[in-house]
């Protein structure tokens, strides 16, 4: 185990310093595209303008014989795009896979410069991110990078949640962590066949009300999800970094993929995946907290002053612990409405509301 004094040395001669904090950029939806599909590909720049994060995919879901031409394009779409203030991820191959090596190889030598953070799927342990963190070291150090590379874990393997404490504080480099819920369930030998979102076995059943057992008894879906995402929610705010829900494989049905993901927003997440465009503004909406809670939050802080004490306001009691709630929303809302003009006017207007 490393000694925590040397916790922020570089792990490479000539390394960048690794960071101390990791950033709160917005990152509602990481949007994963096929840097080798010429249709995707000529979308990036317009997308580039919609999203918080363009993510090129190099791993499921890019077949084995276009893995080549999806790293090749990515190289040649970083170095063809300036992507302002959004940031440019990529998910690499598994650590097990032939093709990861050359994966971090080139793009940390070709567009380094040009890319935030790296995806690494399959995380099982600690020791996974520390393969990752010393070759990216080295890697950084050959290119002559002055920015580290900052690393995010795709919790899909039952020994990854096993350990996600561990994989949460591994490195330095560790931005955040998602569900990712298909290997998942396929890791565990979960009886689903789905790209998350819920299931309708999976619930609870009121108790009987006569003989009949079937008579007058309501049933209720559970959310297969919520043990991983809260347990991945504590890992990550544990270790400073930033938790995030998955992919949501039902494209069509937009309705369970908005409740999906609100579920994720209100547990802790900051943001989800978006596998195609229709999941771009549900995305948005979801993971943007509405005016109407901004402008109670902004309201319950004025009227806390310094955060201590008791007050009641329209007949709720607010104290210390509901201060810091509505800090975490009026936190969010003004770190989004400074990117995001039109948020910015919906929330100050929604706050002139309550103030009349
Ligand atoms: C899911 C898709 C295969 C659907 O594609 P398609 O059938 O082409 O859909 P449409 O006809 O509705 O597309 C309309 C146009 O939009 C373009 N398009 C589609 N998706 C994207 C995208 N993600 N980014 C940019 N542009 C996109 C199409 O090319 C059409 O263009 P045009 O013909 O010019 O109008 C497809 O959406 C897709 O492949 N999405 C990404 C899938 C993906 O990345 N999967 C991996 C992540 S999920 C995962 O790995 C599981 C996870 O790890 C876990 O274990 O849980
Ligand atoms: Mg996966």
């Amino acid at each position: 185990m490393r000694s925590p004094k040397d916790f922020f040395a570089p792990l490479a001669v000539g390394a960048p310093d690794p960071v101390r904090e990791i950033p709160a950029l917005p990152s509602r939806m990481i949007h994963f595209f096929d840097p080798g599909n010429e249709k995707m590909a000529a979308k990036v720049p317009d997308l580039a303008k919609k999203v918080d994060v363009l993510l090129g995919n190099l791993e499921d879901a890019v077949r084995a014989d276009r893995k080549e031409a999806a790293r090749a394009g990515l190289v040649s779409i970083a170095k063809a795009n300036d992507f302002g203030a959004t940031q440019l991820w990529t998910r690499v191959n598994s650590l097990d896979s032939p093709w990861v090596l050359d994966d971090l190889t080139t793009l940390v030598t070709e567009i380094g410069d040009k890319l935030d953070v790296i995806m690494v799927p399959k995380v099982e342990g600690a020791q996974d991110i520390h393969y990752v963190d010393r070759l990216l070291a080295q890697l950084e150090a050959r290119a002559g990078l002055r920015r580290p590379l900052l690393v995010h874990a795709i919790l899909e393997t039952a020994s990854g949640v096993a350990n996600v404490e561990e994989i949460a504080g591994a490195s330095p480099r560790m931005q955040g962590i998602s569900l990712g819920p298909a290997d998942l369930a396929a890791s565990r030998r979960m009886k689903t066949t789905r790209v998350g979102g819920g299931h309708p076995g999976y619930l609870v059943r009121t108790d009987p009300v006569g003989e009949d057992l079937h008579e007058g008894r309501t049933t209720y879906q559970q959310d297969l999800w919520h043990y991983t995402v809260a347990r991945m929610v504590d890992a990550c705010v544990m270790h400073g970094i930033l938790p995030y829900y998955g992919p949501f494989g039902d494209i069509r049905d937009v309705v369970a993929c908005e409740d999906q993901f609100r579920n994720a927003f209100l547990l802790g997440c900051v943001g989800t995946w978006s596998l195609h465009p229709v999941q771009i503004d549900i995305a948005k909406r979801v993971f943007s907290p509405d005016p109407k809670d901004v402008a109670w939050a902004r309201r319950v802080i004025a009227a806390m002053g310094d955060g201590t004490g008791a007050v009641m306001i329209d007949g709720k009691m607010q104290d210390d612990a509901s201060f810091k709630q509505c800090r975490v929303v009026a936190e969010l809302a003004d770190a989004l409405a400074e990117r995001d003009p039109e948020l910015k006017e919906a929330y100050d207007e929604a706050t002139k509301e309550v103030q009349q």
